[in-house]
């Protein structure tokens, strides 16, 4: 679009805007301490726009649409059918990014958190807890995050939309039970994937005396003081942020907190080996009984680098089987991503892998991994994700897409998620045969015939997005990607990183 159009085009805006607010050009002129001539101009595209007029002009009118920049979508724009080659290392994960945000509350003390993903999950995290009080803050040039909380938080003025984005703000429950005997947290949002149940929490933490009462959105907290487990705490799901919430309420109990059937999965293994640093004793890290022995008061300074994603590997997996590249991904925390690769091998994968090296936190075990490209078959059984040691929940739609480049039928079978599996369907759109048997299961036909560019709305679910992502960089022509906050929820600089792996991706945004 040339600069006219662009102009012509915010004009209308505006002049829609104005009128619907009943105001007349003189009305907006005087606003603005301009003239009803300049307002004339604007509105038709005659006059250059300076960004800080757009932004007055906004205020003006109290609309959003001449916001330009970062509020407005990231589209992408994806020139397809190229092989990938190259190396790329994976980046620590979301998910212990977002637990180890919430642990910061457990600390008086200065907590800098390395290497984290700069990615939109962390930053509303970052603006929740800025709101109540913490100052928190990058260190230049880097992915450092330095936390400092205050004496006293100030939950009334959380932010209570960017808390409404995200499922993490229910974490905050562990932590917060130590602080207060009354509170209120806004009801956890996030992708969405159908409900998800947050009972497990509640009924996990009773045993800190905490009472949940959910009311008009909110969740009514109260706490009685001086209530401790007096027993095992035994989670009815084994998932991974319930066991992190008791981990975190565990962390100032004194007395001693056993968990059973505790999830062993990355993220639990991150927060176990950071409380540790804090001061937390902790027994049976990487299996399903955590014994802890927490610390009423933790007032240090402390450091901490978080492992690497293995839902991103798996992902840059994907990338190299769908474009038939080899490209070496370093950085891959091999415990886990082991069974998706002895699935990927049963279906015919090669690959090679280096001497294993630890990541930065000294306890995760990394490899860097060569992909080879090669003929794939469809596995024999099902696929079927697991809590940990399992086939990762969160890496299971790759495989749909990997599924998409295999000959033969395979089943995909997403029992943990009521809505995810329906958005693999997306895949048709670019060619693949993807059918939906029920809510939880796909077939995938395998190989695809012919992959085709086409224009998607990013499904409102990250890891479905990605893999139309991935699935765009099979289609040889132009494709677009709708709407990626989704994607860059959980991703940093994906569109750049495969870019400089050879993947022709512009991001554009929308006017
Ligand atoms: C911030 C974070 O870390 N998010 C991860 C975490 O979310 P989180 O721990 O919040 O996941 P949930 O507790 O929502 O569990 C996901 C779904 O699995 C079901 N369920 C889970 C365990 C189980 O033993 N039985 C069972 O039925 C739950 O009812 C729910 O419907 O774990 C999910 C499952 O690994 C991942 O997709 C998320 O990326
Ligand atoms: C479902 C996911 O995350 P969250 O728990 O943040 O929604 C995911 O990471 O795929």
């Amino acid at each position: 679009m040339t600069a006219d159009t662009y102009l012509t085009r915010i004009g209308t805006l505006i002049r829609d805007a104005r009128r619907h607010k009943d105001m007349t050009q003189n009305d907006l002129a005087e606003l603005l301490g301009t003239s009803q001539g300049a307002i004339g101009r604007i509105e038709q595209g005659k006059q250059n726009l300076s960004l800080e007029m757009l932004a007055r002009i906004g205020e003006a009118l109290d609309s959003e649409f001449v916001q330009v920049g970062s509020s407005r979508p990231q589209n992408l724009r994806i020139e397809g059918g190229k092989q990938l080659s190259g190396a790329i290392d994976v980046k620590t994960s979301k998910n212990a990014a977002v637990a180890l945000l919430c642990a910061s509350l457990l600390n008086k003390g200065r907590t800098t958190l390395r290497n984290l993903a700069r990615i939109e999950e962390v930053n509303r995290i970052l603006e929740v807890l800025t709101s109540i009080g913490v100052r928190t803050r990058w260190l230049p040039d880097s992915n450092d995050l330095e936390i400092v909380p205050p004496a006293r938080l100030n939950l009334a003025a959380m932010d209570e939309e960017a808390a409404r984005r995200t499922r993490t703000v229910i974490m905050f429950l562990g932590p917060l039970l130590h602080e207060f005997d009354e509170f209120q947290l806004p009801y956890a949002g996030g992708c969405d994937l159908g409900s998800r149940t947050v009972e497990p929490h509640l009924a996990a933490l009773k045993a800190f005396g905490l009472g949940v009462h959910a009311t008009h959105g909110f969740y009514e907290c109260n706490v009685s003081m001086g209530v401790v487990p007096s027993r095992p705490i035994i989670l009815t799901e084994r998932g991974d942020t319930v066991t992190e919430n008791v981990l975190l309420a565990a962390a100032r109990h004194e007395g001693e907190t056993v968990i059973r059937n505790a999830s062993p999965n990355y993220m639990v293994q991150d927060l176990c080996f950071f409380l540790q640093e804090l001061g937390v004793e902790i027994d049976g890290i990487g299996t399903t009984t955590l014994t802890v022995r927490g610390r009423r008061h933790i007032d240090v300074d402390v450091t901490y680098s978080p492992s690497e994603d293995p839902i991103e590997a798996m992902s840059l997996l994907a990338a190299a089987v769908v474009t038939d590249s080899s490209i070496t991904i370093q950085r891959v925390p091999i415990e886990f991503l082991e069974i998706e690769l002895a699935t990927l091998e049963g279906m015919g994968m090669k690959y090679e892998i280096s001497e294993e090296y630890f990541s930065k936190n000294g306890r995760t075990r990394l490899v860097d991994l060569t992909t080879i490209p090669g003929p794939l078959v469809a596995p024999i059984d099902k696929i079927h994700p697991m809590p940990f040691p399992g086939l990762n929940i969160d890496n299971l739609p790759f495989f749909a897409l990997i599924a998409a480049k295999a000959e033969g039928t395979t089943m995909i079978h997403d029992w943990v998620y009521e809505n995810r599996a329906i958005y693999l369907t997306d895949l048709t759109k670019l060619g693949a045969k993807v059918q939906l048997l029920d809510p939880h299961r796909v077939i995938v036909e395998g190989p695809t015939p012919k992959w085709r560019a086409a224009e998607v709305m990013c499904p409102p679910a990250l890891r479905p997005a990605v893999v139309v992502l991935l699935g765009m960089l099979a289609a040889p022509g132009t494709s677009i990607l709708r709407n990626i906050y989704v994607i860059n929820r959980g991703y940093q600089d994906l569109a750049e990183r495969l870019g400089a792996l050879g993947a022709t991706i512009e991001v554009f945004r929308d006017i």
